[in-house]
């Protein structure tokens, strides 16, 4: 029997969650979430609840997979609901391709992010570019998972490219095919862990690999039983073997940048600190005198497409951003400002977290 412990609950959750229980109310972790209903995983059970609106506010809640939340448990009169959405520790979000540009949750509550790329197909380093700044803006730890080790002529050629476009981040180098990199990836992916990246990249596999059981649906049973391919957001949270969980997410066709400054400086992590000796404190690295972005292109310790790549990012997360409505905003707001309201109460309050 798996404990909430499992799943990633840990003493400091138990702490803040002593409000709701004194209420009658229990902690769950979604595996699961469509709009007014979501699966939970709760101490005891698994239930299906419906998903009310937020106790003191009254603004309908939107749980999504990885979040944990506060359930009402089902009576002979009620079904179990829940109640409130607690604080995101990490939240994976996307903005989706659509013209009114909604920002979409894909994960929250995530440790590790493995970006999955494929060695059957050419590299595309801007791709790899976007989806790190994805990752790095959920402020979870990323990894470069290559997969299709087995399909590539060189592999290490392949992973030192990589290396090169994602400072700071561990590459490895996989084969669900072959098992090869499989340990390495096991050692490096902790708590709950997303896979993230584009459609047919064999996330599906690995995890099941990981999983050592054919838990989740791949490409080939996907296409085989003559169902479309991503006409579900189905998303399913699972235990691993070694711990942690893995969340599995569909394949993503447009991951556009949301709100992905901090996950932009990180990824073109070259470009930030290089940034700091420009004349100009809010160069734009463009034409400026005095520019140290420019001066490394020249002197060729920076291409050219780095800089392009990470300009044509910044762009597009402005654009997005100036797209987003208030009332989204303020949802996504409201979990990070709750983290920052109890990082001054621990400043103030050293003993607050005891
Ligand atoms: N040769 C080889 N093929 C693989 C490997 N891993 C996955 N594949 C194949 O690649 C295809 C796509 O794999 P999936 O696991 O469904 O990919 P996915 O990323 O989950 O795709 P979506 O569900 O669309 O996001 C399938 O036909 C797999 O059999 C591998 O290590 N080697
Ligand atoms: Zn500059």
């Amino acid at each position: 029997m798996l404990t909430l412990a499992d799943y990633g609950w840990d003493g400091e959750r138990e702490r803040s969650f002593s409000g709701f229980r004194a209420d009658g109310l229990v902690p769950g972790r979604v595996v699961r979430a469509e709009l007014g209903r979501c699966d939970l995983v709760t101490e005891t059970e698994v239930v299906s609840a419906l998903v009310g609106t937020s106790w003191g506010a009254g603004e309908r809640l939107t749980p999504c997979t990885g979040d944990w939340v506060a359930v009402r448990p089902a009576t002979a009169a009620s079904s179990a609901t829940v109640v409130e959405v607690l604080e995101r520790r990490t939240a994976v979000v996307r903005s989706s391709a659509s013209r009114t540009s909604q920002a979409q949750v894909l994960a929250a509550n995530v440790d590790t992010v493995a970006v999955t790329v494929s060695l059957a197909d050419p590299l595309k380093q801007g791709r790899i570019e976007r989806l790190l700044a994805l990752a790095w803006g959920s402020d979870a730890t990323p990894v470069m998972v290559l997969t299709k080790a087995d399909r590539s002529a060189d592999p290490i050629s392949a992973a030192s490219e990589v290396a090169a476009i994602a400072p700071g981040v561990e590459v490895l180098v996989t084969s669900a095919a072959t098992g090869e990199g499989m340990d390495a990836l096991t050692a490096v992916l902790s708590g709950t862990v997303v896979l993230l990246g584009p459609s047919g990249a064999g996330k599906s596999t690995l995890g099941n690999r990981l999983l050592g059981e054919d838990r989740l649906a791949t490409g080939s049973v996907r296409t085989s039983d003559g169902k479309g391919r991503h006409t579900t957001a189905w998303r399913e949270l699972v235990p691993l073997p070694h711990g942690g969980v893995l969340l599995d997410t569909p394949g993503l066709r447009g991951v556009g940048l949301h709100d992905a400054d901090e996950g932009l400086d990180k990824t073109f992590a070259e470009i930030t600190d290089l940034a700091r000796d420009c004349r100009f404190a809010d160069c734009a690295h463009t034409t400026e005198p005095g520019c140290a972005v420019l001066t490394a292109i020249e002197d060729g310790h920076l291409t050219r497409r780095r800089l392009d790549s990470y300009h044509r990012l910044q762009r597009e997360n402005a654009h997005t951003a100036s797209r987003t409505d208030a009332r989204l905003r303020a949802e996504l707001e409201r979990p990070k400002k709750q983290i920052a309201r109890q990082a001054r109460a621990l400043k103030k309050f050293p003993h607050f977290k005891a």
